[in-house]
């Protein structure tokens, strides 16, 4: 049985599901070294913000298929590390957006309307309303950076309370802030017009200090910042230093650049000072919902099932996995064949998608081919996470081309590798019930359903030729289970491919090319 570590606090839920396949210890607040000396023992590791998957970690998990990040942000995991090793990183992109976007709502609200210090004057006993008076966000404007899922979210109910919306985010269009109601803006202006600005952007090495002591200087004497993005993306000294002197007029963190938050001129700020300890996804509702999310994907991921929200598989999402699954079996086949047809060290790869598949995403299909196309290099150790990752180790130039006007099927896969026994293709396309059949081999139209050992021969298509390479392979004991010629012009040059009920023994092939009319023979096991 798979085993699995939860290294940081989960719902129930989630712990039920992984149970189902796997034995679950629960381990949290280990320190690096202890994490680092039992990861060895786990096929997944499930976790939040609290556990830092370190290079070091990822190289002791030996047996690690799949880390799942119960929330959103995976920046406290090593995921370049994490894809060479082929293991995928998971996450659940949804499952805690209202639970985020609702604490950034509160932070605003709090601190127009100074609520944790009342609150706290209220309860030590005093009943000052004087020094609680407030500012409405009615009629204010909103600076959104980040206009993704939460964002979207927070702009939405802020719309509906009456703000005016500026949004600044270089990936949307600017339809998209418009439908929200937003007028996408430069950060620059954003900063100098609005009254409040949230943040809901990754951390990453462009948007690491983003707001520093420059960019603050730049807002009104008025404004308020709001971070239950990611700590970092604030310069948390320049942001403490310019609501000291007065050039801004408050802030409300969620996020720190170093968690849990140690000595910080941050605490020592007034009421314009709201600090909450990474609470953005904490509600009962999100907890169960990302708990379910990702546990339900470790699960799949242990019984061989794809993922589907892995960060590090680009352009796989669910929607596109769903629609490109038979067409992922197909490429992986197609990769496996072509790769042992054009031999060891093949230099490159060319995908071609055909017909009605030419408008789908290429990419799936690409790294699915490859995964096949590296199978006899590397067996298990290749999978959709890192197959990109070892051709471009291995020099494999790969090209992606389509073509729609192919109408032989209603969608087919056309690839072609250049290895050390030469240039060689296969073609093929799903029939009936999605079953996969080869429909082409070095350019000669086939039709056979690939089978686990198959013989390829090139040969001149006469009288004779297939009785003799018959006798032969029984000669050597090899039951044939079916055969096919593919031939371009009669008495021309053809393909026979047969499916053989065992792997052919050694030294059949050199036999093989000795029979009249045979000029090549290739053996492949699928
Ligand atoms: N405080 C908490 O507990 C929580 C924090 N988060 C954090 O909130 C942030 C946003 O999450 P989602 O909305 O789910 O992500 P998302 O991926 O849906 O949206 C992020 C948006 O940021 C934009 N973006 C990326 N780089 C940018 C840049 N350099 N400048 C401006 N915009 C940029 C993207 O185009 C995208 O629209 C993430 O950092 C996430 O980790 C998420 C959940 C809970
Ligand atoms: O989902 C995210 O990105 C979060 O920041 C939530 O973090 P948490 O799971 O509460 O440690």
């Amino acid at each position: 049985m798979s085993k699995v570590l939860v290294s940081d606090p989960i719902d129930q839920a989630g712990i039920d599901i992984l149970t189902q396949v796997a034995t679950v210890d629960v381990k949290t607040g280990l320190k690096p070294a202890e994490l680092t000396a039992i990861i060895g023992e786990y096929d997944a590791l499930m976790i939040r913000s609290g556990t830092q998957v370190t290079e070091e970690i990822i190289q002791a998990g030996t047996q690690l298929k799949i880390i799942g990040r119960a929330g959103v942000g995976v920046d406290n995991v090593d995921i370049p590390a994490a894809t060479r090793r082929g293991i995928v990183v998971v996450n659940s992109p949804e499952g805690n957006t209202i639970a985020a976007a609702e604490h950034a709502l509160a932070m605003m609200l709090s601190l127009s309307r100074h609520i944790p210090d009342a609150n706290a004057s209220v309860k030590s006993g005093e009943w000052d309303r004087k020094s609680f008076v407030g500012v409405e966000v009615y009629k204010k404007t909103l600076g959104v950076v980040g206009l993704g899922k939460i964002g979207s979210h927070v702009a939405t109910v802020a719309k509906a309370m009456g703000m005016k919306l500026l949004a600044y985010d270089p990936f949307i269009s600017t339809e998209r802030a418009e439908q929200l109601g937003c007028q996408l803006v430069e950060i620059d202006l954003l900063m100098q017009q609005a009254d409040y600005i949230t943040l809901h952007i990754p951390k990453t090495p462009q948007t690491t200090h983003l707001i520093n002591a420059t960019t603050l200087a730049k807002m009104k004497p008025t404004a308020r910042i709001i971070n239950c993005a990611r700590g970092g993306i604030i310069d948390e000294a320049a942001l403490a230093a310019a609501i000291k002197s007065g050039q801004i007029k408050g802030a409300a963190l969620d996020v720190f650049e170093s968690e849990p938050l140690g000595e910080s001129d941050l605490r020592s700020l007034g009421k314009e000072m709201i600090l909450t300890p990474h609470l953005g996804a904490s509600t009962t509702e999100a907890q169960v919902n990302v708990a379910i999310d990702v546990a339900e994907q470790i699960r799949d991921v242990l019984l061989g099932l794809p993922a589907r929200s892995a960060v590090n598989i680009p352009g796989f999402g669910p929607d596109v996995l769903e629609e490109l699954k038979p067409y992922m079996q197909l490429a992986e086949t197609l990769g496996n064949l072509v790769g042992q047809l054009a031999g060891g060290r093949v230099e490159s790869l060319t995908v071609r998608l055909q017909g009605e598949l030419a408008t789908n995403k290429s990419q799936p299909l690409v790294v699915a081919s490859l995964k096949g196309l590296l199978y006899q290099a590397l067996r298990e150790r290749v999978n959709y996470v890192n197959a990109s990752i070892e051709a471009k180790e291995r020099g494999i130039r790969v090209i992606e081309t389509r073509d729609a006007s192919v109408r032989d099927y209603a969608g087919s896969l056309h690839l072609e590798a250049t290895g050390t026994l030469g240039t060689h293709s296969v073609t093929g396309a799903l029939l009936g019930d999605k079953e996969i059949h080869l429909t082409d081999v070095d350019g000669f139209p086939i039709n056979v359903p690939p089978s686990k050992y198959m013989l390829f021969t090139l040969h001149r298509d006469m009288p004779g030729i297939i009785g003799k390479l018959g006798s032969l392979l029984g000669s050597f004991n090899v039951n044939i289970a079916s055969m096919q010629v593919g031939r371009k012009i009669v008495r021309g040059d053809a393909v026979m491919a047969l499916s053989i009920d065992d792997p052919l023994p050694d030294g059949i092939l050199s036999e093989i090319v000795k029979v009249a009319g045979i000029r090549d023979a290739y053996t492949v096991n699928l």
